[in-house]
């Protein structure tokens, strides 16, 4: 297959690399907004060529693949199924999809694109953040299968299986309700976490200092880039929201626990959150 990727960062550089690890992709074209990050995944191999011109990286083509940030996400995928011809098939790998989903609704080549979120990524972005094997044994989501043509699912389906990857299914609405669930709101918390931290603590030494495991593993994902996320959050905003008000009365919840000196509260309620073991071994 050649392969067009629009967006040489974390997860279209992973992609690149997997693609060519496992033999699925002859020749890698990407396409990339940003010069700098273009000239480095030449350097670093994520493509064989970058084409400054949309419509002549597509046409080349058997597959592409759209990773740019969810706001350019749903600029870029309706001029691209614009070029797209009847062999050719087109995935996102966004991590919202609602509105994405709208954006190519009525579209005369919707059939030719398959809505893909790959569960998989790091706080880091750019090409220099790609990694080969990101997405091993990891879960993708598949949205609103029903709504792509069956061959170009059944090709999808392939290349995730090949990567190897766990498939999932979901309409656009739930994949954006349960990605905000758990994925969205951990976001949230890591920010809110590292804002917290920074406002108390201003001696920037007694945070690296102290600095261990917990607190490394709690605020990795507030490294995660404005970028990325603020498109997430204002494309699954009501999503966002919902999560987010419960989390605000945990928060409150566990304060008032502490407060009133009811040590039998704390404990009940650390043992409730301790559950997350038996999903989460
Ligand atoms: N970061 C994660 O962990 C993660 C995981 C799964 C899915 N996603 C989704 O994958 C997509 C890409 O995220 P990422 O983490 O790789 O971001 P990234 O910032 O690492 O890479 C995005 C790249 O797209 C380029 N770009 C932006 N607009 C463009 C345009 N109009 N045309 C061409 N290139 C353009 C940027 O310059 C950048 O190089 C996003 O939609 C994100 O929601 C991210
Ligand atoms: O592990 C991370 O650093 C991630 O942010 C990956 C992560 C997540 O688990 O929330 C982030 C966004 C996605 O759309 C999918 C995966």
């Amino acid at each position: 297959m050649n392969v067009t990727i629009i967006g040489l960062g974390l997860i279209g550089g992973s992609l690149a690399l997997s693609l060519r690890h496992h033999g699925l992709a002859q020749r890698l074209i990407g396409v990339e907004a940003n010069d700098a990050h273009a000239r480095r995944a030449l350097e670093l191999g994520l493509v064989d060529e970058v084409e400054a011109d949309l419509d002549r990286a597509v046409r080349q083509a058997d597959l592409i693949v759209v990773a740019v940030p969810m706001d350019a996400m749903v600029a870029v995928l309706p001029p691209v199924l614009d070029t797209t011809a009847a062999h050719q098939v087109v995935i996102d790998v966004g991590s919202t999809k609602q509105a994405l989903l709208a954006a190519v609704a009525q579209h005369p080549n919707r059939g030719r694109f398959v809505a893909v979120h790959p569960m998989a990524g790091t706080e880091h972005s750019g090409p220099e953040a790609a990694i080969n094997g990101l997405f091993e044994g990891k879960t993708v989501v598949i949205c609103d299968a029903a709504n792509s043509d069956a061959d170009a699912v059944r090709i999808v389906e392939q290349l995730f299986h090949a990567l190897p990857m766990r498939l999932l299914y979901l309409d656009g609405a739930d994949h954006d309700l349960h990605t905000a669930y758990v994925s969205h709101i951990s976001h949230i918390t890591s920010f809110a976490l590292a804002l917290t931290v920074l406002e108390k603590e201003k001696e920037e030494q007694r945070i690296f200092d102290l600095a261990s495991g917990g607190f490394e593993s709690t605020v990795r994902l507030a490294k995660s880039s404005p970028a990325t996320w603020v498109p997430i959050f204002r494309q699954n905003r009501l999503n966002v929201l919902d999560v987010l008000d419960e989390h605000l009365h945990q928060l409150q919840h566990l304060r008032e626990l502490l407060a009133q000196e009811d040590y039998q509260g704390l404990t009940e309620q650390i043992q409730l959150a301790n559950h997350i073991r038996k999903i989460l071994p």
